[in-house]
């Protein structure tokens, strides 16, 4: 499918895990987490970064889909919910709770994640500006017009020289 984003973000593995190291660094000063809550499918990499670094061992997933058809964002559907072992933790509202995730981008899914754990920290490896606000703790930010492409998501292609591309 064609790139309907200006700008392009491409992210190797190397890169996500650094970055989800650093995101699991930023945590680590912030309290203790009696469970991890991801965000699948594209939280699920982190997830298993940061409870590694962090020793958390209790994780639950919340299965959301929003962009069917790559970067065309579609109805938002909420196809497993969290657990109420999970929910019920500590006072029922996510206190007790790290939601993760890869991005936030306009903000949708963590909004729908926030209203069922309102208590939760919610961190993400990186944001867009108009998600930035939903989340307490990310790593790096990119514009809004930006596509993050993440390493699951790639494949190697040939290149062509940049000299190809600027001639004439
Ligand atoms: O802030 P938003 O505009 O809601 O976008 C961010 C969400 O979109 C992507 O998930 P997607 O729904 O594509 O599913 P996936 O994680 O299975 O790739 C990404 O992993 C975030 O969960
Ligand atoms: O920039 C992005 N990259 C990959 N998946 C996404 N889902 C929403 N925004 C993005
Ligand atoms: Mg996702």
């Amino acid at each position: 499918m064609e790139n309907q984003q200006p700008k392009a973000f491409p992210v190797s593995w190397d890169q996500f895990h650094r970055d989800s190291r650093a995101l699991a660094w930023r945590l680590s000063g912030q309290g203790k987490w009696e469970a991890i809550v991801c965000i699948t499918r594209g939280g699920l990499v982190p997830a298993a970064i940061v409870a590694r670094e962090l020793g958390i061992r209790m994780i639950e997933t919340v299965c959301i889909a929003s962009y069917h058809d790559y970067e065309e964002q579609g109805e938002l559907q909420v196809i497993k919910s969290v657990d109420n072992r999970v929910i019920n933790l500590d006072g029922g509202k996510g206190a007790s709770v790290l939601v993760i995730d890869d991005l936030v981008d306009t903000g949708g899914t963590a909004r729908v994640v926030r209203e069922m754990l309102p208590d939760a920290h919610f961190a993400t490896v990186y944001a867009k500006p108009m998600g930035r606000p939903l989340v307490d703790t990310f790593v790096t930010e990119v514009s809004q017009d930006t596509w993050i492409y993440f390493p699951w998501d790639m494949g190697w292609q040939f290149q062509p020289p940049i000299a190809h591309s600027t001639q004439g």
